[in-house]
């Protein structure tokens, strides 16, 4: 039984998807219509597939929405690892082909060296970034900001934009938003599928360690409102 007000379970991720997809579209909508554009920050990995579908269909002024990536493997976009081919394939499409896409992977062969170009991108996003989609890895990383990385002090402390990470446990160099950034935002969503992230999420609130679980980082501030969407099945 998890005990967290912002907890929200679904029975389905269908559910799940559509009730998101809706609230996060008139976030961003709202967004728009106060200072004429909106930011959303989503994640890869396998959990947002549905989520994406639903928000494509979203009926908003997308072309006034930047989207980018909380995380990124460095690989080329049409890698099948790739999570900007994901973001592509299966969020920009419909009534969101519309949205101006900045991705996280450029040119440089080497994450280390491609970090100060990507900051460069990002610098032009609206913020506070106004959602962020976050997911959790079984060891609690998120974004990819990864407990087995020596990065990861760096991503949790650094006032940069994003940084180079190097998992021990994860293929692929990654380029991470590092945690301020994406705590500079009006809202988190952590969203979860299945029994297992269940199971993770229980261990994540028996600790405040964010080094052992890097999301209780993120789960234990204050700074950002951030609920927890969770569906039971597919
Ligand atoms: O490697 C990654 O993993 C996390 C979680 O992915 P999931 O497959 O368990 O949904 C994801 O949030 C992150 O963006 C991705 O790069």
């Amino acid at each position: 039984m998890i005990k967290l007000s912002v907890f929200k379970p679904f029975d389905t991720a269908q559910h799940l998807a559509q009730t998101l997809a809706a609230k996060i579209a008139a976030q961003l909508q709202s967004a728009i219509d106060s200072r004429g554009s909106a930011s959303l920050v989503v994640s890869g990995g396998s959990t947002p597939l549905l989520l994406f579908s639903e928000l494509s269909r979203q009926a908003i002024d997308w072309q006034e929405v930047f989207v980018t990536l909380a995380d990124e493997r460095w690989v080329d976009p049409e890698h099948a690892d790739s999570n900007e081919r994901l973001v592509r394939e299966h969020l920009l499409t419909n009534r969101a082909s519309a949205a101006k896409f900045r991705g996280l992977k450029n040119s440089y062969a080497q994450v280390d060296d491609g970090v100060l170009m990507t900051e460069e991108v990002l610098s032009n996003l609206p913020r506070p970034l106004d959602v962020v989609i976050l997911g959790m890895g079984n060891d609690g990383h998120t974004a990819s900001l990864f407990p087995c990385s020596e990065q990861l002090a760096l991503g949790l402390a650094t006032p940069k934009t994003c940084l180079a990470v190097h998992p021990t446990t994860a293929p692929h160099g990654r380029l991470s938003l590092s945690l301020k950034t994406l705590l500079d935002s009006k809202q988190i969503y952590l969203h979860l599928h299945g029994e297992g992230k269940k199971a993770v999420l229980e261990q994540v609130l028996q600790s405040d360690d964010a080094t052992e679980m890097p999301i209780r980082a993120v789960l234990n501030q204050r700074k950002t409102p951030v609920d927890v969407y969770w569906s039971q099945a597919s």
